[in-house]
């Protein structure tokens, strides 16, 4: 697997505190990985960087983008968040969808941000809306959603534009145990199941190891980077009934 996206040497400080302290990190194309670590660790702020939300202080960050590698880490803001449109998709705790619009609107809009039309906007976030378990739900506003079915909205939002790279924080944060294993569910096959990369950021123990690497930070710093068991990659579902072979072969 070619490395996506590679930090060197990051360091991110807010005033006088170090949020990132020196962080070399590889990231190949179609893992999944969850960035772990105490509060105030430095997890949103390495996710941040790697996403083109802020910038690093020192250090730089790499992506091999579809039209070539580009340092992310040099753009300006404009270059990021046109990168940031085109080739990522976030799915946060909260706060992302518009309660005011539709399911269908909700995801249809981020297309329509990028030039498509309404009609196929519309078309390609009915898809997807239905891949996630969500037909019949388009026209329903987002509070009129639970919260496991505003959440795969959320990832259905994420992937309409066609991102290769999806990062979520604390995605599962505000969900119960049993709706969390199934919004993990939905977002592991819709990001590696489909050759995505998916860049997580977790305090739920059960939920980063749904993904195939655990990164854990400690003031800063890596202080640990395993890649557990290749079965942990897929949903839970899925691992009695098929052999680990055939169930990657058909995605
Ligand atoms: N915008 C900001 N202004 C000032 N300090 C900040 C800002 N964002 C983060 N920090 C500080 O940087 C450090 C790392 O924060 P960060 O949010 O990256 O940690 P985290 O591991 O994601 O924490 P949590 O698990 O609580 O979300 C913390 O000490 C935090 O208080």
């Amino acid at each position: 697997m070619t490395n996506i996206l590679s930090t060197r040497n990051l360091h991110k400080s807010y005033g006088n505190s170090p949020a990132l302290a020196g962080v070399d990190l590889d990231l190949r194309a179609g893992e999944s990985v969850a960035i772990m670590g105490a509060s105030g660790s430095g997890k949103t702020t390495l996710l941040h960087c790697l996403a083109g939300i802020i910038t690093p202080d020192a250090g730089t960050v790499g992506f091999a983008g579809p039209s070539g590698p580009q340092t992310i880490s040099a753009m300006n803001e404009s270059e990021r968040s046109r990168l940031r449109r085109e080739c990522f998709g976030f799915v946060f705790q909260q706060g992302l969808l518009l309660p005011e619009l539709t399911a269908l609107e909700n995801v249809a809009l981020a297309l329509m941000l990028g030039g498509t039309s309404r009609t196929q906007a519309e078309i390609y976030a009915a898809q997807w809306l239905s891949s996630l378990g969500l037909a019949g739900l388009e026209q329903r506003r987002i509070g009129e959603l639970s919260g496991g079915q505003a959440q795969r909205v959320a990832i259905a939002r994420a992937q309409v534009t066609g991102a290769g790279v999806i990062f979520a924080d604390e995605p599962t944060g505000a969900l119960d145990s049993k709706t969390s294993a199934e919004v993990m569910d939905a977002l592991l096959d819709s990001t590696v199941g489909r050759g995505k990369t998916l860049v997580l950021v977790t305090h739920d123990a059960a939920v980063a190891g749904r993904c195939a690497r655990l990164v854990e930070l400690r003031d800063g710093r890596i202080v640990r980077d395993s890649a557990p068991l290749a079965a942990q990659l897929l949903p839970a579902q899925l691992l009695p009934a098929q052999p680990l072979d055939s169930v990657q072969l058909s995605r």
